[in-house]
């Protein structure tokens, strides 16, 4: 269940007020999703969608909001935020803060094929370049630092032989990140969790990537690593398919051409982007937030995916 503040619609229809989507016909509260309080909402200018955010500040949202707005604006296929009368796009409901999206068509895709995945990497790659003049700034906050500041809270809970590899794959992190190759890396807005679940496709076609409330500005590879570790794998051992992963990277290389420094660099990327998820899951799972009310996701699975990653070179970016 993912809404932890209740909305009527009686409370819609007083917040449409100052919306220009009509009067409220509908709410219905949306059961996936562990971050936010989210709804369908039905309004005489058609179906949108309300987000409570339960953690995030209204201070921290412009961002992600604007960010949304500004890729919208450039073709992009993602959720356009919807202005109030006064050109908010984040508004104060029950004390928090919410905002309203348009609604995408179509449902996430949890068994993709190449084609999924190349239709994944054409919209990143369209994504980081609309991202370029996008003139925000706020670093990815779950990036080195934020690893540097975990590792430790989560080291007491491991056995020695999960204590070993993180404290090995942090120190060959740190060394990667202070590398030439890596400070040559493109950087920009980027999306930082493109999992399956956070995309719509109707059919093979793909219809919007959604839930932002990670992005921040970082390595175009570090999204693409991060996209290629869940689209791309047997999610059973993590091991990865070259049909996808050829697939997807082809696709981005197409519109974004990945350049030589990228290719030195996807090896640690892909450890990289394994180990940020194996951190966040460790922490929410041994150290959850006071008003955290779902199963935390298994770690164990990027556990896996690091080692996997450590032990066999994935396919490169390009030929
Ligand atoms: N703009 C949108 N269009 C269509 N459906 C949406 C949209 N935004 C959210 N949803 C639906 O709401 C569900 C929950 O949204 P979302 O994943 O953003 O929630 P969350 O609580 O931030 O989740 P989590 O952090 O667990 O991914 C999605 O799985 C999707 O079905
Ligand atoms: N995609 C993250 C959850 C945060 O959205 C994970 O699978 O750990």
């Amino acid at each position: 269940m993912a809404v932890f503040t209740a909305v009527t619609l009686d409370d819609l229809t007083l917040l449409l007020k100052k919306f220009p989507l009509g009067n409220a016909i509908a709410i219905r509260g949306i059961s996936s999703g562990i971050e936010n309080s989210n709804f369908f909402i039905d309004t005489e200018r058609g179906e949108y969608v309300l987000t409570i955010f339960e953690n995030l500040t209204f201070a921290q949202l412009p961002f992600y909001l604007q960010l949304m707005r500004h890729l919208a604006e450039r073709g992009v296929l993602v959720p356009a935020p919807v202005p109030d009368q006064d050109g908010e796009l984040v508004v104060p409901l029950h004390g928090k803060p919410a905002a309203i999206v348009s609604k995408l068509e179509g449902s996430s895709q949890m068994a993709p094929q190449p084609v999924h995945c190349a239709a994944v990497g054409q919209m990143l790659a369209k994504m980081h370049l609309a991202g370029r003049d996008f003139p925000l700034r706020q670093p990815n906050l779950r990036g080195l630092d934020w690893w540097n500041d975990t590792t430790p809270l989560v080291l007491p809970f491991l056995d020695q032989r999960n204590a070993h590899l993180l404290r090995a794959e942090m120190h060959f992190q740190t060394a990667f990140a202070a590398c030439d190759h890596y400070h040559r890396l493109e950087r920009g807005p980027v999306h930082a969790d493109l999992f399956r679940n956070n995309v719509m496709f109707v059919g093979e076609r793909l219809t919007g990537f959604f839930d932002f409330y990670f992005a921040g500005c970082d390595t175009w590879l570090f999204d693409v690593a991060v996209t290629v570790n869940d689209w791309c794998i047997d999610t059973g051992t993590g091991v990865l398919d070259p049909a996808r992963v050829r697939a997807l990277l082809d696709a981005y290389h197409a519109l974004r051409p990945f350049t030589a420094d990228e290719q030195a660099a996807w090896q640690p990327m892909l450890r990289a982007a394994a180990l940020r998820f194996w951190l966040s899951r460790l922490y929410d799972l041994y150290l959850p937030r006071a008003a955290e009310m779902l199963t935390p996701h298994d770690p164990t699975h990027f556990e896996r995916i690091l080692r996997e990653r450590i032990a066999t070179p994935a396919p490169g970016l390009f030929a």
